[in-house]
C-alpha cells in the first residue's frame, strides 16, 4: 500500500485520540486492541504494529500489505464473513488501522470450550460453509489466504464467522481458462529441513531460491528462515511484489502447511483447501492429523501419511480424505474451486445462498463480553512500558499475555 492509497482516518482514529479498552491479542506482528468510539457508539478492533519492531523484520511492509488486502477486499460490498476495513494511518512509530470487533474470539479457544475439545458434525458444516465462501471470495479475487488455521477465524456479534490476518495472504494470477491458478515454473525446489518448533511460534517462509534477504546457508547448504516468521512481503524484491509469479516461499502454519509447499513444488489455490482438510479434522477430532513430535516428525507426516480417522468412513472423513490430498491436482476444490466443495455430500442439502439469514448460528457471543474500562489504556504508552526492563510495578496483564509468543531466531 503506498500512503496515498490509505483510507484517510476520520479524526476520531487518530491513535493519540484513541483510548484502548482492552488487549485483545497478540500476534507475530501486531497487537490488537479493543477500542471504544464514542462517536461510532460501537467498539472495533484496532491493530497496531511499531515499525521499529526488533522481532519483527519489515514489519511495516506486511502491515501495509495486509491494509492494502483489506481495503480490497472493502472495496466493494465487504464479504459478511470477511472483514472491512474502517480505516487506517499512520505515525512515525506506528501503522494501525481498525476492522469490526469480533466479540467472540477465535474458533481454536470456541473448540477448547466445548465438551472433549470437539465440535459436533452439525457445527463443523456451519462453520465450514461460511469458511468456504470466505475462501470463495479470496480465490475469486485472486487472493490464496495462505494462513488458514482457528487462531485466524473469529465470531462475530452475529455468531457468523470472519477470516482475520492477511498479511500472509498472495495474489496470484488466475489461470487462462477455468479456476486461477499460478503459472508453471518449471524451476524445482528442493525439500527443507527445519528445527523442531512449537506450532503456536510457527508461521514461516523459506524464500524462493536465490532470493529473500533473511535466509542464511546451514552446514548442509540448506536455505532456514532466520525468522521463524516472516511474511512472503518480506521476502519479495520489489520487482516481486507483482501478481505473475508462481510463489515457492514457504509460508504457513507448521501443522497446516500442504505437502506441495514443503516440498517446495510451488503453491496456489489449492493450499487453503489442504488447510480446511486440517481444520476441519482438528474441529472433528481435537488434533491435527499430522502432528509429530516436532517439525521434521511432523513435516515427514505431512508428506508421507494418511489421516487417519476413528470409526466408520462417513461424508465428513470423506469430505477431509478429498481435501488432505497429498497430491494438489487431485485435492478437491483444485479444478473447479469452492464449488466443486460446495457439491460434497457432507454438505447436501445445505442453502449455500441462506448462510448469512440464519439467525441462530452454534454459538453466540455474550453482549456482556465488552466491559469498557474507566480509563483505558493509552496506546502510545502501552508500548512505551513494553520496552522498559521488567519491573513489578507494571506487568502485562493475562489478557495481554495471551498471545505473545516469542520468535526464536534461527
Ligand atoms: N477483529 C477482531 N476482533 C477480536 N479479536 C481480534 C480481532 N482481530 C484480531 N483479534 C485478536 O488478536 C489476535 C492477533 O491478531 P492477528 O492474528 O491479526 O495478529 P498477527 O500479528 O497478524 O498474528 P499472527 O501471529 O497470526 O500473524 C487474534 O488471534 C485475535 O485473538
Amino acid at each position: 500500500m503506498d500512503r496515498d492509497s490509505h483510507n484517510t482516518p476520520p479524526p476520531e482514529l487518530h491513535i493519540d485520540n484513541l483510548r484502548a479498552i482492552k488487549v485483545l491479542g497478540k500476534g507475530a506482528t501486531g497487537t490488537v486492541f479493543l477500542v471504544y468510539d464514542n462517536s461510532r457508539h460501537q467498539p472495533f478492533a484496532l491493530k497496531v504494529v511499531e515499525k521499529s519492531s526488533s522481532l519483527h523484520h519489515h514489519a511495516d511492509r506486511r502491515a501495509r500489505h495486509e491494509i492494502s488486502v483489506l481495503s480490497r477486499l472493502s472495496a466493494a460490498a465487504s464479504h459478511p464473513f470477511l472483514p472491512h476495513l474502517i480505516g487506517s494511518s499512520e505515525t512515525q512509530e506506528f501503522i494501525y488501522w481498525a476492522i469490526p470487533f469480533c466479540p467472540g474470539g477465535d474458533l481454536n479457544v470456541l473448540r477448547y470450550r466445548q465438551n472433549d475439545h470437539v465440535f459436533s458434525p452439525a457445527v463443523i458444516r456451519f462453520y465450514l460453509a461460511e469458511i468456504i465462501c470466505a475462501l470463495q471470495h479470496l480465490h475469486e479475487r485472486g487472493i490464496v489466504y495462505r494462513d488458514l488455521k482457528p487462531e485466524n477465524i473469529l465470531v462475530q456479534q452475529s455468531g457468523h464467522v470472519t477470516l482475520t490476518d492477511f498479511d500472509l495472504s498472495r495474489d496470484l494470477v488466475p489461470r487462462k481458462s477455468g479456476y486461477p491458478n499460478f503459472h508453471s515454473d518449471p524451476e524445482e525446489e528442493k525439500p527443507v529441513k527445519h528445527p523442531p518448533m512449537n506450532r503456536k511460534i510457527t508461521r514461516f517462509v523459506v524464500p524462493k531460491r536465490g532470493g529473500g534477504n533473511h535466509a542464511f546457508h546451514n552446514k548442509k547448504g540448506l536455505k532456514k528462515a532466520k525468522s521463524a516468521r516472516v511474511s512472503p512481503v518480506s521476502r519479495r524484491n520489489p520487482n516481486d511484489f507483482s501478481t505473475n509469479e508462481r510463489s515457492n516461499s514457504f509460508v504457513g502454519t507448521e501443522e497446516y502447511v500442504a505437502p506441495e509447499v514443503i516440498r517446495g513444488d510451488g503453491h496456489e489455490f489449492a493450499v487453503d483447501w489442504w488447510a480446511l482438510g486440517v481444520l476441519c479434522y482438528e474441529m472433528l477430532y481435537g488434533t491435527t492429523p499430522f502432528k509429530g513430535k516436532n517439525r521434521k516428525e511432523t513435516f515427514r507426516k505431512i508428506l508421507l501419511a494418511e489421516p487417519e480417522f476413528i470409526g466408520k468412513p462417513n461424508a465428513l472423513t470423506d469430505l477431509i480424505g478429498k481435501l488432505l490430498d497429498k497430491d494438489p491436482t487431485r485435492r478437491l476444490g483444485y479444478r473447479r474451486g469452492a464449488s466443486e466443495i460446495k457439491e460434497h455430500e457432507f454438505f447436501r442439502g445445505l442453502r449455500w445462498d441462506l448462510l448469512t439469514e440464519v439467525l441462530r448460528p452454534p454459538f453466540l457471543p455474550s453482549r456482556d463480553d465488552i466491559e469498557i474500562t474507566e480509563g483505558g489504556i493509552d496506546i502510545r504508552e502501552y508500548f512505551q512500558k513494553l520496552k522498559l526492563p521488567a519491573s513489578p510495578l507494571w506487568s502485562p496483564s493475562l489478557d495481554e499475555c495471551r498471545n505473545n509468543v516469542s520468535l526464536p531466531e534461527f
